[in-house]
């Protein structure tokens, strides 16, 4: 039973690893909490800044300190949470160096953060921005694929120095490119789906499993809706969501 409940919810099996993947409504973003239940310290991946609350709730419930805030990369969707993280917790949080976004520290490939015994490798996946990030927490083949890599789908790369074509590299060489029954936490997903893996989405991608021509041709004919918030996340995102709107004199 317990088995059963494990594998429906995506819940980890490892002793002391406290894992929450928690849900933003309005954006459809996935925040993910990692601790080691053990040394108690914790990182928190993407959060959304009307959620800090819920999320600063999670960690004193479950007694953990924040090491660190850090995103997947510069959101166009929503104001990221983790400079007010870092005011309430005083954390530190990072973000891709390529970006030009502030962050206490400027990360990018085979950087590492270490919480207790654990660690979250960088691995630099661009496409659908210039700085996409993806963290790999190789001990429990899980992986954080922010936009890069979406469940039967991929970030959209119509802005933001975006490229249908890097995308595809990118993915397949840095996230495909892992065992097959690696999980993949994606940042978002607007069906109500939560996890899946390398193996399912070699197989049943239906953008990804194409060869990168098409792959690119379905890519420029997406048509979607610029997302609602962009013009305000933007701006605040390169501050760590920290933005204050300037007044007229
Ligand atoms: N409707 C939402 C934005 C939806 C959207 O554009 N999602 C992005 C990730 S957030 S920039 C995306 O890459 N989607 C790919 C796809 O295939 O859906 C809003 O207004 O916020």
């Amino acid at each position: 039973m317990y088995k059963q409940f494990i594998e429906a919810t995506g819940a980890e099996m490892s002793s002391d690893f406290i894992f929450r993947q928690l849900f933003d409504r309005e954006s459809c973003t996935y925040t993910y909490l990692l601790a080691d239940g053990g040394t108690k310290e914790a990182i928190v991946i993407d959060p959304v800044i009307e959620m800090v609350d819920r999320d600063i709730e999670q960690l004193e419930g479950l007694g953990l300190k924040l090491l660190y805030a850090i995103n997947t990369h510069v959101h166009a969707d929503h104001v990221t949470g983790s400079g007010m993280l870092k005011k309430k917790t005083g954390c530190k949080t990072a973000i891709a160096k390529v970006s030009t976004a502030e962050g206490d520290l400027k990360i990018g490939a085979g950087d590492e953060f270490t919480f207790g015994k654990y660690t979250l490798e960088v691995r630099a996946t661009p496409g659908h921005t210039n700085g996409c990030l993806t963290y790999v927490l190789r001990d429990l083949g899980m992986v954080f694929t922010g936009d890069a890599l979406l469940i039967r789908g991929c970030g959209r790369t119509d802005f933001q120095e975006g490229s249908a074509a890097t995308l595809y590299k990118s993915v397949w060489d840095n996230i495909l490119s892992l065992p097959d029954d690696t999980k993949l936490y994606p940042a978002h997903d607007y069906k109500g789906r939560t996890v899946t893996t390398v193996g399912e989405e070699k197989r049943f991608n239906p953008r990804l499993t194409k060869e990168v021509d098409e792959f690119v041709k379905i890519m420029d004919n997406l048509g979607l809706p610029y997302p609602k918030k962009i013009d305000v996340s933007l701006p605040a995102n390169m501050v760590c969501g920290l933005y204050e709107v300037p007044t007229k004199e």
